[in-house]
């Protein structure tokens, strides 16, 4: 499903003394089965744009259209369920949103709620179980029982039931060790290629952008600031230092050899593999020159 922002604008509480603008003129195409990571300082719209994406906000200039349906700003778009259900939020500690008695019960709330039979939800949860790696064994117990990993993992299992079609993800590792980070992340990133679930991730992380994504968004003051594809993106180290934000450690390495050696590399290496075959390269040209 195509995800379009055209101008959009938010301000929080309107009207009243404590209105604040929180993103204008944000311009934005996320087509279908792309990744696109969201990057930013705090306070720079990220989490505002993503509750546009279904509907949760409504913007107050600008429209969003969201597959077949249109959200404008002043008119009251009836139909928001559909979206609901097709663009699935994670938000940060997701696992605060359970409150059921059983696993079972959490996971299958969701597509309930939308009006799938009872028995078909119980089929999907246990999928949705499989799908985030945990075993049928825990339906029966009480979320609250689970280690922190285990629930943060039914609370993804729970968007998941509901078959979105996106998949939008706010910071979804927050707080998790780095394994943990890791397998989470690489999990979306499998249903994002399996599945061809379109992906928008909102990350501090640098290095989860330019592992997983297509197209890297970077919000500055509530508006675009640059996108492209992470070759493109840090291609342009310093722009984002300039900014205050991070670059993937191996970019970083980079940008030091050249500062202090003088060391002129062909492209931003995204990743240690990418990083030792410039480096080998960049060798051997010294060892002829
Ligand atoms: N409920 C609210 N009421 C008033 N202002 C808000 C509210 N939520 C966010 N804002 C303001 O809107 C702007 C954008 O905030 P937003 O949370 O979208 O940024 P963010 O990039 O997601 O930040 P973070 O990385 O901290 O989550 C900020 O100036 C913030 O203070």
């Amino acid at each position: 499903m195509r995800i379009e922002l055209q101008d959009v604008e938010y301000r929080y509480q309107v009207n009243t003394p404590f209105e604040r603008l929180a993103i204008h003129d944000v311009n934005l195409v996320i087509e279908p089965g792309t990744y696109t990571a969201l990057i930013g300082h705090t306070g720079s719209g990220k989490s505002t744009i993503l509750q546009h994406l279904n509907g949760l906000l409504q913007p107050t200039k600008g429209k969003i259209q969201v597959g077949d349906r249109t959200i404008e700003a002043g008119k009251k778009e009836k139909q928001l369920r559909p979206i609901r259900k097709k663009v699935g939020i994670v938000f940060q500690f997701a696992e605060h949103q359970l409150f059921e008695e059983t696993v079972e019960k959490d996971i299958c709330f969701g597509p309930i709620n939308f009006g799938v039979p009872e028995a078909d939800a119980k089929l999907l949860a246990r999928d949705a179980l499989k799908q985030v790696g945990l075993g049928e064994e825990i339906l029966g117990k009480s979320p609250f029982d689970l280690s922190g990993g285990q629930m943060r993992r039914v609370a993804i299992a729970g968007v998941l039931a509901m078959e979105p079609e996106v998949l939008v993800l706010d910071e979804p590792t927050a707080g998790l060790d780095p394994r943990g980070r890791k397998e989470i992340m690489d999990m979306f990133y499998q249903l994002h290629q399996e599945r061809g679930i379109s992906t928008v991730l909102v990350t501090h992380s640098m290095e989860d952008a330019a592992r997983y994504a297509d197209e890297i968004v970077i919000m500055h003051k509530g508006t675009v600031y640059q996108k492209g594809s992470p070759n493109e993106v840090f291609s342009q180290p310093e722009q984002l230092v300039e900014l205050g934000l991070d670059v993937p450690d191996t970019v970083r390495f980079q940008l030091r050899l050249q500062k202090e050696m003088g060391v002129r590399f062909d492209k931003p290496c995204l990743n240690i593999e990418e990083l030792a075959m410039e480096i080998k390269r960049v060798m051997k040209w010294g060892e002829r020159s």
